[in-house]
């Protein structure tokens, strides 16, 4: 059995308080006996104003959230997934990448994953948004061990793209990591549907810490932050209001699954020709 954390934010657009919500959140989940805490998207910094956004944004070692994270998870011993910030890959850097941190109970960064996709969308309600003007995109899926298995690591819009999911699943990811901040629109229409698609087809548990709620930058996002099994129930849907919550998961389910309904060894490559 595993304690996991799920902390959901409503990040603004001063990393330092970000920064002291996400070392408060962890402090608190570890007091309550959670062994790994996750963390949403943007957790340090959620700012549509591409300026500042760049301006408050540092290279990883001068990332305020980051050196919060690393600190709580030290002092209270507890494993967290810091879903992701604003990384400037070089000091002077002009577009950022949105990477998530798996970070040990002493403080090691264990593996860190930049977001593939990026959401360049127009949605029928008017907004819009351009992540790939601020942002550059990661090159690769990554996965990484902790304790209790293997961690697949992927960030919000990535949640569309089913390949990385069986890229994920594929290598042995137990448990994989969704941070968000999702849209409310596509929220109400699609978040829980799949990620209970992806929780089934990867034959794992998902855990999804959200963004929620208006945030100072103007925008609002769905929250919703759900721990989900490998069979597709819900075991944790935290609602609309920020705060902390705990689900205990079983990760013998992972195996029991995989061997009832053995879909990843029954995948095939699949070549495709075209009838006319
Ligand atoms: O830019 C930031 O500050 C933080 N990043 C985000 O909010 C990102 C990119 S704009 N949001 C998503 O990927 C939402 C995806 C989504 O809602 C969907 O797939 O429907």
């Amino acid at each position: 059995m595993l304690k996991v954390g799920v902390l959901q934010m409503t990040s603004g657009i001063d990393p330092a308080a970000n920064a002291r919500a996400v070392a408060d959140g962890i402090a608190a989940l570890a007091a309550e006996g959670a062994q790994i805490v996750f963390t949403p998207e943007m957790s340090g910094l959620l700012d549509r104003d591409r300026s500042r956004v760049v301006a408050n944004s540092t290279v990883e070692a001068d990332d305020p959230t980051l050196a919060a994270a690393r600190e709580a998870a030290t002092a209270a011993k507890v494993w967290v997934h810091l879903g992701s910030c604003a990384i400037r890959p070089t000091a002077d850097a002009d577009r950022l990448l949105n990477r998530g941190f798996l970070i040990d109970d002493r403080g090691v960064v264990r593996a860190r994953y930049d977001k593939m996709h990026l959401f360049d969308v127009d949605l029928p309600t008017g907004e819009r948004y351009r992540e790939s003007a601020t942002y550059i995109p990661g090159e690769a899926a990554v996965a990484a061990d902790t304790p209790w298995g293997r961690l697949g690591l992927s960030i919000c819009y990535d949640l569309r793209f089913a390949r990385l999911f069986e890229a994920l699943s594929g290598a042995g990811a137990a448990i994989i990591a969704v941070p968000a901040a999702f849209t409310r629109p596509t929220g109400e229409a699609h978040w829980h549907t799949l990620l209970r698609a992806r929780a089934i087809e990867a034959g794992a548990f998902v855990v999804a810490a959200a963004q929620t709620g208006e945030h100072e930058d103007g925008r609002a996002t769905y929250g919703h932050s759900l721990v989900i099994d490998p069979w597709g129930r819900v075991l944790l849907d935290m609602g609309e209001a920020a705060g902390h919550a705990i689900c205990e998961i079983d990760l013998a389910a992972v195996a029991d699954t995989r061997a009832r309904i053995p879909t990843i060894a029954h995948r095939r490559d699949v070549t495709l020709r075209v009838e006319a």
